[in-house]
């Protein structure tokens, strides 16, 4: 890109060299980085960027061990922590004047013939001042959410991403016409799953990457350095007289070398988007009722923690609602198995239970042929109270699975009395809580949704038990490995969506109108 650039007389003597420019006091010196030249063999200078002693450089975060990565996928996929540099301006340059060019007594006609052509291209603004290049601007460096990408391991791979730097305008003599494109560095893109939360290390939210496409800019590249004309007294008044606009920094120095990047650590964490969490202990059957009403492939094993990381599906439309139908699809996520103690470190422990944050309905799935399944169900409300109570107060269908099997339809009728006897008629509603990702009101049995304005701290709700929380919302037999009465269960859980999108709307609306 090039400037409109005057130049104050100390930079337009003819005694000013560029030895003097580049090793004289008048460098510009950045806080972060310091830059320094340093003369290669052949005596020609050369352009390097040191590390300050005076300044702290953010360490660089060792990448995670690609065996480890593999081994233990699980630990890593959710949350990484990496190093990103925009990159540094290129450096201006000490053009000379055409006219200056033609007079050199060594080059032949030939040659005052192609500098007088080149003469002609020098770009001049509307008013006649002159235009001269700029080193082009460092390469910023943006993240973006891509619906291609499931998972943060990449980036445990490679922790550091350095964006290009930007072109120097090259040596005098080369008009603006030929360097006015290609100097500026192209962006470092770096895709992230959707939902994934981008916060400095240790410090601020900067984006919440919650839509296919949305970016955020966390570095912004150097700003490219001016470039200055050697010429003699009697053309610099000429010229002086002709430009109006000075680029200078703090101290009044011209800005001639490029600026240094930023370099910032960040800190990565996924939280998986999606409308339906399906909780439960191990071996439940999460996974294979995920496959039977939604294309996913889950693993599904008879051993517990087949699943590590979370699944997501698609469910489709209700198709009895017509046009309608579309507005009651859904993105369900299986999450691993949760087991008692999961809030203290047991099992997976409870990080993957981060994903159920933005998870409009939990689908509790039991499964109805264990030896103690009702303290199966309340073990895992248990979990979910010790994490973050607020997830009891997220409208919930429990599915009773495994019902083929004798032993779990012989226990279904006691089974429902005796969860529905677990859980208050009071609805609570998490507006005002930190995040809107939590705005939420919860039906009561009769479909009424209840909404206390007031917030209710963390500690007030830790001190109260499951009881304490709404029931479910629906309550159902099912096997979903047989697909026995699986319609059922989509209707219940179909509705419990509908009921919770309703009365979503409504609350967006009351806070709409309140500001
Ligand atoms: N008989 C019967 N078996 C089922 C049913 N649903 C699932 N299973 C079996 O239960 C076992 C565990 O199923 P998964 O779907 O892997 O269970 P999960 O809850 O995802 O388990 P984790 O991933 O370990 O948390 C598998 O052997 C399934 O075939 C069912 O309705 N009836
Ligand atoms: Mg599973």
């Amino acid at each position: 890109m090039a400037t409109l650039v005057s130049l104050p007389s100390a930079y337009l003597t003819p005694r000013l060299t560029i030895d003097k420019l580049f090793f004289g006091p008048l460098l510009p010196i950045s806080t972060s980085t310091k830059h320094n030249w340093d003369l290669n063999k052949s005596g020609k200078s050369r352009f390097c960027t040191i590390k300050s002693r005076l300044t702290t450089r953010t360490k660089e975060s060792p990448s995670t061990n690609p065996d480890t990565l593999l081994k233990e996928p699980h630990k890593y996929f959710d949350q990484v922590i990496i190093t990103i540099r925009s990159g540094d301006g290129g450096h201006g340059a000490i053009l000379t004047m055409p006219s200056q060019q033609r007079a050199t007594k060594s080059q032949g006609k030939h040659d005052n013939k192609e500098k007088s052509k080149k003469k002609l291209s020098y770009k001049r603004d509307f008013d006649g001042s002159l235009i001269l290049p700029v080193g082009g601007h460092g390469g910023d460096v943006v993240i973006y959410a891509d619906e291609g990408k499931d998972t943060l391991l990449e980036l445990h791979k490679k922790s550091r991403h350095n964006a290009k730097r930007g072109g120097n305008v090259a040596a005098m003599g080369v008009l603006t016409s030929q360097l006015r494109d290609g100097l500026a560095a192209p962006n470092l893109r770096i895709p992230v799953p959707v939902g994934t939360v981008v916060k400095r290390k240790r410090g601020k939210l900067l984006a919440d990457l919650k839509q296919p496409g949305d970016e955020v800019l966390v570095a912004r590249g150097g700003q490219g350095g001016i470039s200055l004309i050697e010429m003699p007294e009697y053309r610099r008044k000429k010229l002086m007289s002709l430009t109006t606009n000075v680029m200078r920094d703090e101290s009044d120095k011209v800005l001639v070398l490029g600026q240094p990047g930023e370099e910032v650590s960040l800190e990565l964490i996924l939280r998986v988007v999606a409308d339906v969490g399906l909780i439960g202990l191990p071996n439940a059957g999460k996974s294979t009722l995920l496959a039977a009403i939604t294309l996913a492939k889950p693993d599904i094993a008879d051993y517990p923690f087949t699943t590590l990381m979370p699944n997501l599906g698609r469910l489709d439309g209700d198709p009895d609602l017509g046009p309608g139908q579309y507005s009651s699809e859904a993105t369900l996520a299986d999450l691993p198995g949760l087991i008692e103690g999961a809030h203290l470190g047991k099992g997976l422990g409870r990080n993957f239970l981060r994903h159920l944050r933005r998870t409009r309905l939990l689908v509790h799935v039991v499964d109805a042929s264990g030896d103690d399944p009702l303290n199966d169900y309340i073990t895992v409300r248990e979990e979910l109270r010790m994490y973050n109570p607020n997830y009891l107060e997220r409208p919930y269908v429990v599915v009773l699975n495994k019902i083929d099997l004798p032993k779990a339809r012989d226990k279904l009728p006691h089974l429902t009395e005796e969860i529905l006897k677990i859980g208050s008629d009071i609805v609570h509603s998490e507006l005002g809580m930190s995040s809107r990702d939590e705005v939420q009101s919860l039906p009561t049995e009769g479909g009424e949704a209840t909404t206390l304005s007031s917030a209710i701290s963390v500690e007030d709700k830790m001190d109260k038990g499951i009881e304490d929380y709404p029931r479910p919302a629906a309550i159902v037999g099912v096997s979903v490995l047989k697909g026995i009465r699986v319609n059922d269960m989509l209707k219940e859980i179909r509705a419990a969506l509908r009921k919770c999108r309703d009365s979503n709307d409504a609350l967006e609306l009351s806070a709409r109108s309140r500001e």
